[in-house]
């Protein structure tokens, strides 16, 4: 068996071309959309997710809003530039860049942001939202990811899944968003203290790995005609790994790649967020 590859790059791309239709029809209703980012330091990765963040807003005719930080900034620098996107109407919604460098509180900036122009839906009052079940933005991975198992019919109702890793951008969210009513499928949320890991994967129809371990998830722990989505990120000799094995796909019946799977499909809901935001505020 070969699998059927979730192609998140294109799937991206067609919604990145629904989106520049509602980005003009606000347009013509005077509404402007602006993306912001606050990017603190040097980090390569976090750079390039930027830079790419703001390539994607330019395609769609939304506006971009930066604010570089070098990475001496202190705690109260990044808060001022989140007050300023705060206060900035240009602004619809925005993102601070994760990880912050060392020594920053990273949750005590989320806090900072307006809930309102919370394009990660990471605020305790949007996450908050997401537990209730409530109308909100969502985190962009945990999004991205339904999307695409909707969007190439992978059987998400009653299906068991196991998400490894439970970090709140992607594992404990998606966790989250799994288990509503909408969705309804079963969570084992996976992670280092998990003391038989290749139990839960093999008996999941859904395996999310998320770990940023190279290679964690190998072909003898996923069940044939299982969908197996590779989230993790890591560098291997200055190169990109992810959290899931090549041979993986002789078994799996959808592999989602990395790269090319659930990365643009993040960057996609970035997007989507701040254009709900703009629809909605408009
Ligand atoms: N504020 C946030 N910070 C981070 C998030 C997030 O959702 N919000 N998630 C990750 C990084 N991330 C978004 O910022 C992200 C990851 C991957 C991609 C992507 O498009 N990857 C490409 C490959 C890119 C490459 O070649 O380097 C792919 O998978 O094909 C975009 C965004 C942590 N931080």
């Amino acid at each position: 068996m070969t699998a059927q590859i979730l192609d998140g790059k294109a799937t991206a791309a067609e919604i990145r071309s629904n989106l520049k239709v509602r980005v003009e029809a606000l347009r013509d209703r005077g509404v402007t959309v602006g993306l912001g980012t606050v990017l603190v330091g040097d980090d390569p990765g976090s750079r390039s997710y930027v830079n790419m963040k703001h390539r994607d807003c330019a395609e769609v005719g939304i506006e971009s809003i930066r604010r570089d930080l070098p990475a001496t900034a202190s705690q109260d620098d990044v808060e001022r530039a989140v007050a300023e996107l705060n206060a900035d109407p240009a602004c619809t919604g925005y993102i601070v860049q994760l990880p912050l460098p060392k020594g920053l509180d990273e949750q005590r900036v989320l806090e900072r942001i307006d809930p309102a122009k919370d394009a990660d839906g990471l605020h305790p009052t949007n996450l908050g939202r997401l537990v209730l079940m409530r109308p909100g933005p969502l985190p962009c991975t945990p999004k991205g990811i339904v999307e695409l198992l909707r969007r190439f019919d992978v059987p998400i109702k009653g299906a068991e899944v196991a998400v490894v890793g439970r970090g709140i951008t992607v594992g404990r969210s998606l966790g989250l968003l799994l288990t509503r009513r909408t969705e309804n499928a079963t969570v084992t949320l996976c992670h280092t203290a998990t003391r038989d890991l290749a139990a839960h994967t093999r008996a999941a129809d859904i395996v999310v790995a998320a770990a940023g371990v190279p290679g964690l998830i190998t072909a003898d722990m996923v069940r044939p005609g299982a969908a197996v989505l590779d989230v993790g990120v890591s560098r291997v000799d200055g190169k990109l790994a992810g959290d899931v094995a090549a041979d993986v796909a002789e078994v799996a019946g959808w592999v989602a790649p990395n790269p090319g799977g659930v990365g643009p499909m993040t960057r996609a809901m970035l997007l989507a967020n701040v254009v709900e935001a703009a629809e909605r505020d408009g």
